[in-house]
């Protein structure tokens, strides 16, 4: 049920998350220490020959998950039980994750932290910062204890696949997805802020054949749709595209959905409108919170490969038509079944 209109937050989601590295979103600092040897764990499963420099994968429950991250998923599969309030932002990487991080972050937090407002988190901190990332907490006690002391309502972020939470249908899940062959290209890029000479066809080939940290793409993003449909209440499912095209109307829609639906009064004075502005991709590239630093020890990739270029239709830059109709055939098969098409045109 939506809280009244003007009802307090409560406690302020994550608002010193600055303090607590171990909340930014990469790989954990530790290991999980319930798996002192991740060798013990992972050895059995299958691996995939990956591109020169990119980090190994293993393939559990069906899907191609980076090494460190498996034991992460044993953990979410047991014991995740999110409280009924609880927010997981959901992505395969690189579809605008941080993007619908900043979005419901500013939504769900607002009433403490106007969007206008000059001291707003989201201005200082890089929006990972602002979304504890499960895949960095979860399987470890000392992340699990962080996790549980967070006051409702939480708001968190993961790459996981939906089967890797089955204790998600406890809480609203929001999906975005991206049409698949920016994806790709928005992956070649972030790859090569570490790994200059990686060649575009190695990523492709990659996500073609399913193996890619987090893919096969088409089964992740299966099935938050099929949940979606099953449950609109609980699972969101948004477009990178679509937001793109509207992103106010997509901001009422998340407010709704997350059970804070904007009052007359907010619309009145533009609180929609400062949400977008403060989320937007000009404004957040040019805060030094997003030009500076790196994502986290574990992983030095700068910041401001989270900020490349934010449109849609930047495949046709890179891509040949082969590469394009390619992807486009296999993602139609893959997802014909569920009833899930993109739209393949240019911006
Ligand atoms: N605010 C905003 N608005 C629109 N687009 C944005 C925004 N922030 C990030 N981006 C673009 O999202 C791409 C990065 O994807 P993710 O945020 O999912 O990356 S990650 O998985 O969290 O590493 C990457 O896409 P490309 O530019 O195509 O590479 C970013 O530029």
């Amino acid at each position: 049920m939506a809280k009244a209109p003007g009802a307090p937050l409560g406690p302020v989601p994550f608002a010193d998350v600055e303090a607590d590295s171990g909340l930014v979103s990469g790989v954990p600092e530790q290991l999980p220490e319930e798996h002192a040897d991740p060798d013990d764990l992972v050895s059995a499963l299958p691996s995939a020959p990956r591109p020169k420099g990119l980090s190994s994968l293993r393939l559990y429950d069906g899907f191609w998950l980076p090494e460190w991250s498996v034991p992460v998923a044993v953990a979410l599969q047991r014991r995740f039980e999110p409280r009924p309030d609880d927010v997981v932002v959901a992505s395969f990487p690189k579809c605008g994750t941080t993007w619908v991080n900043a979005l419901t972050f500013a939504t769900m937090a607002r009433r403490a932290h106007p969007a206008a407002g000059a001291g707003h988190p989201l201005l200082r901190l890089n929006p990972h910062q602002c979304v504890p990332f499960l895949e960095a907490l979860f399987g470890s006690r000392r992340g699990e204890a962080r996790l549980a002391a967070l006051p409702s309502p939480r708001l968190m972020n993961t790459h996981m696949p939906l089967a890797m939470m089955p204790g998600g249908g406890g809480c609203k899940v929001v999906y975005v997805c991206r049409e698949p062959k920016d994806m790709v290209v928005s992956l070649w890029h972030f790859h090569r802020r570490l790994h200059p000479e990686l060649p575009l066809a190695d990523v492709f080939e990659a996500v073609c054949g399913g193996a890619v940290g987090y893919g096969p793409v088409w089964d992740h993003i299966a099935g938050y749709w099929s949940a979606s449909a099953a449950r609109p209440d609980g699972v969101l499912f948004l477009r990178y595209e679509e937001l793109l095209r509207d992103p106010a109307g997509h901001v009422r829609e998340l407010a709704r959905f997350v059970g804070l639906p904007f009052s007359g009064a907010e619309e009145d004075a533009g609180v929609v409108h400062d949400i977008v502005n403060l989320c937007s991709f000009g404004h957040l590239k040019t805060l030094e919170a997003n030009k500076t630093g790196h994502m986290n020890a574990g992983l030095p990739i700068p910041r401001d490969a989270l900020f490349r270029k934010g449109v849609a239709g930047d495949w046709v830059n890179h891509m040949t038509p082969e590469m394009a109709r390619r992807l486009d055939d296999i993602v139609a098969d893959k997802l014909h079944a569920a009833g899930l098409t993109f739209l393949h045109a240019r911006e």
